[in-house]
């Protein structure tokens, strides 16, 4: 086809015959390149060969058993394969003894290929250096575990008593939806520890969030009325609402960060050593400001990265764990019998000491998230080439360690089996009473479970750990105290709307009765 036309005797240039040619050559420039690549690039590297263009495995990863899949790519393959989602490109690796060292930044760093999220997020510069991350982690921790842990219970158990209060005067709670709810209050409130009392619309305000928070799970795709177009305008609007609220902090701490000299690790010793408690929000500042975010904006958008890594992950961690619990009656009267336990030992008090000493209740927390993962591990960026069982992933490949594959391939629990669709310690579908055993962690040390990557592992082992499991106990004493949990749809998980890349229940099938106990127990 010719792109000029004769008109009026000269020869003139043709718009709508160049614009087909224009798209034609773009499109066969994209299929070339993306099929050189699949047949030159990255061939002898396990993995499918063709996968659809940008959306790679997410069809079938969306629409499929999630769990069944992996454990296929992983009999296919073997313990490194390919997968592609959304535009980008990564190598599952499930072999704990190689990935040791790439999670402990020796031979990786962090990486985010996540580009919805990296639109959110901005910036995570303080994760991919030792010497920014060494003392913002000490810190870290320092605020969401021991001390600093324990000046957080008071102001937790008041919210969630708020919401217990409300599903106890209804009877049933509908676990997908207050899930989502009370993670959303304990992220703004117990993170952020910014009081919105009176200075702005609180519903509001969480609507931002949960518009911002939802962003995540949309395509990378900024097209108007798109989740990512709606959740970068909630942000721009949390970030404008932030400012004002947090400029009196963010000032104090510049101050302290100039007089300091800017020296993270000397900052970080001294707000260790003022006895004041470690407050979270002024972590993710010194995180910023480490790292050359310094100014107003900066510190709204770490108040941002707070709330990120809580809301949905805590909403996860507590949505699976109810979702089995209330499944499992003889696992509640456990819990029941080592409340009584802790009662006579502790007195009728939930605070810290008597939540630090609920080792069933522990067990059912890590057995509800190994069977059930709420998160999908995380990934690292190679900066060597890296040999695994025979297959060598140059310097510069994307690693995703993958919980869920993880921890099917326990070396405690798994004999090496392969005729299994699924192992059938994981089998929550067909059988949940053989999967879900919070005995396995009470066993002697050899016996409990070896790998779980729920929280990650090494040096950037999530520190909100001990949080959320103080976070889903607390709740789950408040609750069990006064009632058995029973779900109005017996078979909630074997209907549900998504596995991936969290579970997403049908509409309408997550309602939980709560059925008063004959004698329940106090809670103060
Ligand atoms: C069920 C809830 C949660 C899950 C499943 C979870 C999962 C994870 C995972 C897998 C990682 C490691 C990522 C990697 O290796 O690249 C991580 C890191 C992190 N998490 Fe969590 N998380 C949860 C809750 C929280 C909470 C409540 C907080 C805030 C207090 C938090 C703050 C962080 C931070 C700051 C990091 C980065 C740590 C570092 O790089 O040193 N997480 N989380």
């Amino acid at each position: 086809m010719s792109i000029y036309s004769e008109e009026n005797g000269a020869s003139a240039f043709s718009h709508s015959a160049l614009l087909p040619w224009l798209a034609t050559t773009v499109a066969g420039a994209f299929l070339l390149y993306y099929f050189s690549n699949i047949i030159f690039g990255r061939k002898r590297l396990p993995g499918p060969w063709l996968t659809i263009p940008f959306l790679g495995d997410t069809i079938e990863l969306a629409l499929s058993d999630y769990a069944r899949m992996m454990f296929s790519r992983f009999k296919r393959y073997g313990r490194v394969f390919r997968m592609r989602l959304l535009g980008f490109e990564a190598y599952v690796v499930a072999d704990p003894e190689v990935l040791r060292p790439l999670l402990s930044d020796d031979g990786a760093t962090v990486a985010m290929p996540v580009q919805t999220f990296n639109w959110l997020m901005e910036n995570l510069n303080v994760l991919r250096s030792k010497e920014t991350h060494r003392p913002w982690r000490k810190l870290h921790l320092a605020a969401v575990t021991g001390g600093g842990l324990k000046a957080m219970v008071p102001l937790i158990r008041q919210i969630m008593e708020d919401h217990v209060r409300q599903w106890a005067t209804d009877g049933r709670v509908e676990i997908f939806e207050e899930a989502r709810l009370l993670g959303l209050d304990l992220a703004i409130f117990a993170i952020t520890g910014i009081n919105l009392e009176g200075k702005v619309d609180v519903t509001w305000f969480k609507e931002q969030v949960s518009m911002y928070v939802r962003g995540l799970y949309g395509l990378p795709i900024v097209l108007p009325g798109s989740k990512m177009a709606k959740a970068l305008a909630a942000k721009r609007r949390l970030l404008n609402t932030l400012m004002p609220l947090m400029r009196e902090r963010h000032e104090a701490f510049h101050a302290e960060w100039e007089a300091a000299g800017k020296d993270a690790d000397k900052i970080a010793s001294k707000m260790m050593e003022s006895g004041d408690g470690v407050s979270l929000n002024k972590v993710q500042m010194l995180g910023f400001h480490s790292t050359g975010g310094e100014t107003l904006r900066d510190s709204a958008l770490s108040a941002l990265h707070g709330i990120m890594a809580a809301a949905d992950t805590t909403r996860f961690a507590l949505f699976n764990t109810w979702a089995i619990l209330a499944q499992m009656p003889a696992v509640q009267d456990k819990v029941f019998e080592e409340q009584k336990k802790v009662i006579a030992e502790f007195g009728p008090e939930i605070g810290y000491q008597a939540m630090s000493n609920m080792p069933y209740l522990d067990a059912v927390f890590k057995e509800a998230l190994r069977v059930l993962p709420p998160s999908s591990g995380g990934f690292r960026k190679l900066t060597r080439d890296v040999t695994i069982c025979g297959v060598t992933l140059p310097a510069g490949t994307i690693v995703w360690y993958h919980a869920l594959l993880l921890q099917m391939l326990d070396p405690v629990l798994w004999d090496g089996d392969t005729s299994y669709d699924i192992p059938p310690y994981m089998d929550w579908r067909n059988n949940l009473e053989d999967a879900f055993q919070p005995e396995r962690w009470l066993a002697d040390e050899a016996k409990r479970p070896r790998n779980f990557y729920v929280f990650g592992s090494g040096s950037h082992m999530c520190p909100g750990m001990n949080l959320v499991q103080m976070e889903v106990k607390l709740l789950l004493t408040l609750v069990m105290r006064r009632f058995s949990l029973e779900l109005e749809v017996p078979d909630m998980l074997l209907r549900l709307a998504a596995q991936f890349p969290y579970l997403i229940p049908a509409k309408g099938t997550d309602g939980m009765r709560l059925v008063p106990r004959v004698q329940g127990l106090p809670w103060s």
